[in-house]
């Protein structure tokens, strides 16, 4: 008998997922034709987000290869839109003049994103996010542009902001209502998450309406109604999508919203069926992919003549995915005349917990700053339960919560969903887990699909591998991954390979190593030459070109182009002399503003890039390396010589930590702090290492961070004599650098590696405490002041600071 034809129309994440049911189910029930309109297979469109991030490449966002097509004899047409359903003959047409009869056929057109009819929104530059063409174009322009303006403060919106900045462009947010993602947070989890993203570089102009798109052929702005504008090289509309119903609307499908379809996804043509973004289910579309899955699962039953409940709509659940930033919302989350909630709020951590009950079911919630509860959470919202003592003790009393842990496992149920994304529940992990002997988050991962998406899921599927494997479990094997998508090699394949193969460049890296990308990076650039360094110091060759753009000019590149310069004052201490040189090389260079900065030293904002190099020879002091990743500044207290309270005499400590430890690259930016009294004036508790004088000696401690991830320092030991410090101090910052990923803080590298390990390395272990100081002296030995050396030298001045090389 011949097979039956299934036709899908639209080759997105929904539609495919059909399909893949479909011949998990019964493999020879249809002969499978699939129409896509882009060029691509199917690929992971959430995963754009990463992909502008820089997290991911293109190429490992495919989600079925053009080989999965042909194995499973699929017929693929793409590039081509399907344009006329005949339900009569039961035939779609395509452009190309291409038509195929089904007997069953299944409609996953998705979305178009929503663009504002404004003047001017056909300009160049104007463009929405959607797919690989978007993603493609945000990238190109960010190589040739310098300001974006993003449309819209939603999921999107945010995610393309964070997108962009990473890019390198100066980003602002314009939003309609006066707080951000009003559709998922309340009032103070937007406030929360704002002041975190304006931390991470954002702007934000809320209560704003964009009245028109300025520019002749190419956007230069915008305009809003209240008559202000902004300049603006790009514009990323991101106001919400808009189901695809035209073709079903002119085959005479019945629409609304979107196509309306039953509790079996039917819709009212025999034989037609909807799924994803352009189906509309008991007056709902939903713009997530979990709920897709939900319908998937029950339209492949169907098609395969299998017995199943109907769909009866889905709790959604998002995740922002911007990195740094954990935000989770679910169900209802603003307060109504009949709800009660439960709330808790940490303003020293940064994170706020609200739950919300109708009676005493739990209805809904917000988690901002700590997301380990989510899935709980999520599961309770789903099954309509009521608030009991255990899930409020589970919810609001402490315990082991943060950073997740075998509790956040141990509080969820078999059933109870772990990868919204994938719809994959912890039973089903807990399974693969069993009967797979999986050992690590990458293999679940492989097996289940859990965290092949957004990726949010993956702390919490390390949680139930560690809650099922005990203590064989290794966390930090698990977690470990490739440096970015232009290799498989993870940080400690890379460096072990330069150790083994004397790599001494980073061409010569990428090209031994065989980068999939064989020019690298932003992310991996860097970093390659980071470890090149500090493997081989004197040996590599520093390729200035690979490091980040304020290393290359060693300046702080501002919002405006223009740069920062902040000389160095060792242990912020200056004199007459000094102030008067930068007073009148401010004046000569017409600096904007004068500023003491955090970390007491002077900065000089403003600068333009071709009057950096004079600017420096002017002032006649060293770099103060405000914008390297490398130590920046040692803080002192006024000490022992002039406050009544002092011990010791803090001010000489951190003027010699700062001479011995200046210019030393290490894998993120280091501040450290000396103060002469537990008082503690230098704030020495949140610096990466801070040093606090007692009676008879020096208290060490490390891995503190004021920033965004607010950590109190780990005591390390305790010191009698300066030289000491210095030791202490030299060994961890070794330790640091060569244990450490590029890119990561000692704060989240100690909890990540734990204070034991630290402590054995550079206090316990003499012996391997007099290695780590001679490395760190063999790196020290090369170090050259930046600024003199760049000021003299007229080809770096021409390569680097007159010609727009970089
Ligand atoms: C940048 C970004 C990040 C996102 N992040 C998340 C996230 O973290 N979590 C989450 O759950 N969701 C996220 N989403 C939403 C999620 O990607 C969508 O809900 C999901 O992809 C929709 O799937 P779909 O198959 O219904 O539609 P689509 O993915 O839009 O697929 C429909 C396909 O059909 C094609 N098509 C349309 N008309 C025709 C026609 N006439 N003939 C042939 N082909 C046609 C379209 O070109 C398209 O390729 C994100 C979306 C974006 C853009
Ligand atoms: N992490 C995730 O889950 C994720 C990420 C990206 C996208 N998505 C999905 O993709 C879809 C599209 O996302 P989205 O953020 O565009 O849609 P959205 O509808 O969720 O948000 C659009 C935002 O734009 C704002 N807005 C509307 N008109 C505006 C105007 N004229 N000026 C300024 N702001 C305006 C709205 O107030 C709203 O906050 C959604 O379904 C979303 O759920 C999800
Ligand atoms: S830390 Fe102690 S010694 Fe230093 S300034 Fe403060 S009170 Fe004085
Ligand atoms: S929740 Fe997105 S991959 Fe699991």
């Amino acid at each position: 008998m011949p097979k039956r034809k299934l036709v899908l129309v639209g080759n997105g994440m929904a539609g495919v997922n059909v399909v893949e049911h479909v011949l998990k189910l019964d493999r020879d029930a249809y002969d499978i034709t699939i129409f896509g309109k882009e060029p691509h297979p199917n690929y992971n469109r959430i995963l754009l987000s990463s992909v502008l991030a820089g997290d991911t490449g293109l190429e490992d966002i495919i989600l079925n290869s053009w080989e999965w097509y042909r194995q499973n004899g699929i017929h693929l047409h793409t590039g081509r839109a399907v344009t006329h359903i005949d339900t009569e003959k039961k035939i779609v047409h395509a452009e190309g003049g291409i038509s195929a009869p089904y007997d069953e056929l299944v409609l996953a057109t998705g979305s178009e994103p929503f663009m504002l009819p404004l003047p001017g929104a056909d300009k160049e530059g104007v463009i929405a996010f959607r797919d690989i063409k978007d993603c493609e174009t945000m990238m190109e322009t960010a190589k040739k542009y310098k300001k974006a303006a993003v449309i819209g403060g939603g999921l999107l919106g945010l995610e393309a902001a964070r997108g962009l900045l990473n890019l390198g462009m100066d980003v602002q947010v314009i939003h309609i209502f006066d707080t951000l993602m009003e559709r998922q947070l309340d009032r103070e989890a937007a406030r929360m998450l704002k002041t975190e993203l304006e931390s991470q570089g954002m702007k934000f102009l809320l209560e704003k309406q964009t009245e028109r798109i300025l520019g002749r052929k190419r956007v230069t702005g915008l305009r809003f109604k209240d008559g202000s504008s902004i300049d603006a090289d790009l514009v990323v509309m991101a106001v919400g999508i808009r189901p695809n119903v035209a073709l079903a609307k002119e085959s005479g499908i019945e629409i609304n919203r979107g196509i309306v379809v039953d509790d079996w996804m039917r819709t009212n043509i025999p034989g037609i069926h909807a799924v994803g973004e352009c189906a509309e289910h008991r007056g709902t579309v939903y713009g997530l992919v979990a709920p897709h899955k939900e319908q998937g699962a029950v339209l492949a039953k169907r098609l395969c003549h299998l017995a199943t409940d109907p769909y009866e709509g889905s709790v959604t659940a998002t995740k922002l995915k911007v990195s740094g930033v954990d935000v989770f919302s679910a169900g209802e989350f603003n307060d109504g005349e009949d709800t009660r909630s439960l709330r808790s709020q940490d303003e020293w951590k940064g994170t706020y917990k609200k739950v919300l009950l109708r009676d005493k079911q739990i209805i809904g919630g917000v988690l901002f700053g700590d997301t380990t509860d989510s899935a709980s959470l999520l599961g309770w919202i789903r099954d309509g339960r009521e608030m009991t003592d255990e899930i409020h003790a589970a919810l609001m009393g402490g315990g082991d919560k943060a950073g997740g842990g075998v509790s956040a496992a141990r509080n969820l149920a078999d059933d109870d969903q772990v990868c919204d994304c994938n719809g994959v529940s912890k039973g089903e992990i807990l399974g693969a887990i069993r009967d797979k002997g999986l050992t690590d988050v990458e293999g679940v991962k492989s097996c289940t699909k859990a965290g092949a998406s957004c990726g949010g899921c993956k702390p919490l599927v390390a949680s139930i591998l560690e809650e099922e494997l005990g203590e064989t479990f290794d966390s930090a094997a698990s977690a470990k991954s490739p440096v970015c998508s232009c290799t498989d090699l993870t940080r400690d394949d890379v460096v072990e390979a330069i150790r083994e193969k004397g790599l001494t460049m980073v061409r010569e890296t990428m090209n031994v190593l065989g980068w999939k990308n064989p020019e690298g990076c932003p992310t991996c650039r860097p970093a390659l030459n980071y470890y090149l360094g500090m493997v081989r110091p004197g040996e590599a060759v520093d390729d200035r070109t690979s490091r980040i753009v304020n290393e290359q000019r060693h300046a702080n590149i501002q919002n405006d182009g223009t740069y920062s310069v902040v000389p160095r004052m060792y242990g912020g201490v200056t004199s007459p002399d000094e102030l008067r040189r930068i007073a009148s090389a401010a004046e000569k260079y017409n600096v904007r503003m004068i500023k003491v900065t955090g970390g007491q030293r002077i900065d000089l904002l403003g600068v333009k890039k071709e009057d950096l190099p004079g600017i420096w020879e002017d002032i006649g002091m060293p770099s103060g390396h405000a914008y390297a990743k490398g130590l920046r500044t040692v803080k002192t207290c006024v000490g022992a010589d002039f406050c009544r309270f002092g011990t010791q005499n803090s001010i000489g400590m951190g003027i010699q930590m700062e001479k011995k430890f200046e210019g030393l690259d290490t894998p993120h930016k280091v501040k450290m702090a000396v103060s002469a009294c537990p008082r503690n004036c230098a704030e020495s508790g949140i610096k990466d290492l801070g040093v606090v004088g007692v009676d008879g000696g020096w208290e060490i401690y490390v891995g503190g961070n004021g920033g965004v991830n607010l950590r109190g320092g780990d005591f390390l030991c305790k010191v009698k004599t300066e030289e000491e410090v210095l030791e202490i101090t030299g060994a961890f910052l070794q330790f640091y650098r060569e244990d450490a990923e590029y890119w990561e803080r000692t704060s989240t590298w100690l909890e990540r590696i734990g204070l034991d390990r630290v402590k054995k390395a550079v206090v316990e272990d003499k012996d391997n405490r007099r290695k780590l100081l001679e490395r760190v002296e063999k790196a020290l030995a090369n170090y050259r002041e930046p600024w003199q050396t760049d000021a003299s030298d007229r080809k770096t001045r021409r390569m680097f600071y007159e010609e727009a090389q970089v």
